[in-house]
């Protein structure tokens, strides 16, 4: 089977252990800072971190300033949380949080929200108590740049500067074979049905194994098979039985759909998508969905671009180009036979994430059609440049935060040539902000009722409510702080709940004052149920998972 992007045998996929670095160039869009203090945090458990990548301490008005777009003040700390309200004592386990918490290196500032180094959050909640900790993931990419002070590997925007024309050369090889991208595994974190816990990106050598008790990083998740590639979609469907995702083929453009089943690391093929679009480049493919007995693959117009993956500077669209007249699909592939059931065209759209999808059934039981549902930009781009670090530090009280909204396609089964794409609900009713979804994972493949997400009071620059959208009223309850900024709203079911949200929601928020709490709402009334306070913000994160008390 023909490997998917820049195909490279496992043995050349592997990193040396001293990658080759270039000098920073200062006049690049990252940019330096005046000064820098190193100081000593001195509120929670001595830190361990290295003074190289130790963040400058708050003083005066930065330190009451919005933790969401500052590093981590620290690269470890665990306690206990105060607790104001009453966390649900059946509510035992441990949340876990991943996300971009470092975004410099001594004084080189990052340019993305997508390029900073992996911190992990954990609350373990027991008796109505929450215990957290938080720790950078010692990737290869973070370790390497700690010990000689630049960015060494190829992040989402940052690229390690050549010094020479020869060393250009160099680098344009080890793009080939891998070896210059990062592992940095900071978008998000699951738990495998044998129970590994395993936190992930978009690059493949970026899936990285941790301990979810003490947040460590046990070492490289190997995928023990012959399927090469480079990238991957960074948010895997998971369950207690396999683990499914994309692989895109940017050589012959199309998507590998793999499946590994829990117990084992290797990837076997379920079947192939070709892509249709005129041009010659698979979409970019952040999250897929899937069905009982179908996967849904997207193919939207925002596609890889390999002129981009190779630039030393980042385009306005990163490693993705723009083709709106490319068309847009989906397809649908049967997870029984790995046969395409269906490929329609669809409007163009722009999606990080789908939401879930389910199949519709007749009277007489025939599946007719799929439904899938994603957070939707309006087929507009401008969201990746809205997440750079220096827009969203920038808040001047304007709104500018593009509109989003659930997009849901509705996928025929009669050999049509055409999907549609609406929104599910009127998004005003979620502010017209709308991003960082889960659901009940009971319902994932099936006809579900609720959505939880970020949503917007506006004006604002980011999402900055959560939302609880129920697809059925088609209306949204939703919780807002002034100048918080709340991260995923993730559901955790309560053990024995025969309702979809009988349960609670978990968010960690920044707080305005350069506070943050873990936040607990009740999932049917949305109302607060507690909050524990973390001593001080945390930044911005992306996704979680649950992993429930050993019995
Ligand atoms: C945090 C998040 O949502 C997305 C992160 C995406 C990353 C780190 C993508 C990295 C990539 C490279 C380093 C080169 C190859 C292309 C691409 C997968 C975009
Ligand atoms: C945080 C985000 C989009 C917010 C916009 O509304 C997207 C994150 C994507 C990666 O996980
Ligand atoms: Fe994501």
């Amino acid at each position: 089977m023909a490997s998917a992007f820049f195909a490279s045998p496992k043995s050349v996929a592997s990193p040396p252990n001293m990658p080759r670095c270039a000098l920073l160039n200062p006049a690049g869009e990252g940019r330096r800072r005046d000064s820098v203090k190193a100081g000593v945090v001195t509120e929670v458990t001595p830190s361990v971190i290295d003074d190289l990548v130790r963040p400058p301490v708050l003083t005066g008005g930065e330190a009451g300033k919005l933790a969401a777009w500052r590093s981590v003040r620290q690269e470890r700390w665990q306690g206990e949380m105060p607790v104001e309200g009453d966390i649900p004592r059946w509510l035992s386990g441990t949340y876990l949080r991943n996300g971009p918490g470092l975004w410099n290196i001594d004084d080189y500032d990052f340019r993305h929200l997508f390029d900073g180094y992996a911190t992990l959050v954990r609350v373990r909640f027991e008796q109505g108590r929450a215990v957290a900790a938080h720790r950078q993931i010692e990737s290869e990419a973070y370790k390497a740049a700690r010990r000689n002070r630049r960015v060494c590997y190829r992040e989402f925007s940052e690229v390690p500067k050549p010094a020479s024309f020869l060393s250009y050369v160099g680098e344009l090889a080890s793009l080939f074979s891998g070896v210059s991208l990062t592992d940095n595994s900071n978008t998000g974190v699951v738990m495998l049905g044998d129970g590994r816990v395993v936190c992930l990106t978009e690059t493949i050598k970026g899936s990285i194994q941790i301990d979810p008790d003490t947040l460590e990083t046990l070492g490289r998740f190997e995928y023990e098979d012959k399927l090469g590639g480079l990238i991957h979609s960074a948010h895997p469907i998971v369950t207690e039985s396999d683990f499914l995702t994309l692989l895109p083929d940017l050589l012959r453009p199309g998507y590998l759909v793999v499946r590994m089943e829990a117990g084992s690391n290797e990837r076997k093929v379920l079947g192939r998508v070709k892509c249709r679009g005129s041009v010659p480049a698979p979409g970019w493919v952040h999250s897929f969905a899937a069905t009982d007995h179908f996967v849904v693959v997207p193919e939207m117009p925002l596609r890889y671009c390999v002129q981009n993956l190779l630039r030393a500077e980042p385009t306005p669209l990163y490693k993705f180009e723009w083709h709106p007249n490319s068309g847009s699909y989906v397809h649908i592939m049967s997870k029984a036979t790995g046969n395409i059931v269906a490929s329609v065209e669809v409007p163009p759209y722009v999606t990080f994430h789908f939401i879930n999808a389910y199949e519709e059934v007749d009277a007489e039981g025939r599946i007719t059609g799929i439904i899938a549902d994603c957070c939707e930009h309006y087929a507009n781009t401008d969201i990746l440049e809205m997440l750079r670090l220096q827009n969203l530090r920038s808040f001047a009280g304007h709104d500018v935060l593009p509109d989003a909204r659930v997009g849901r396609f509705r996928i025929p089964l009669d050999g049509s040539p055409q999907g549609e794409l609406e929104a599910a609900l009127d998004p005003e009713e979620h502010g017209r902000g709308m991003d960082m979804c889960s659901i009940n994972p009971t319902y994932l493949g099936k006809k579900y009722r609720y959505a939880y997400a970020c949503g917007a009071r506006r004006p604002c620059n980011f999402p900055n409510t959560l939302t609880k959208i129920d697809l059925v009223e088609k209306k949204a309850k939703n919780w807002h702080q002034e100048g918080a900024v709340p991260s995923e709203p993730f559901f955790v079911a309560r053990p024995g709940a025969t309702e979809e949200d009988d349960g609670v929601v978990i968010s960690i928020v920044s707080d305005k004052n350069g506070e943050g709490y873990a936040l607990v709402l009740d999932g049917r009334s949305f109302e607060e149920l507690a909050r524990a306070k973390f001593p001080y913000g945390l930044p911005y994160g992306l996704h979680g998972c649950w992993v429930p008390k050993k019995q």
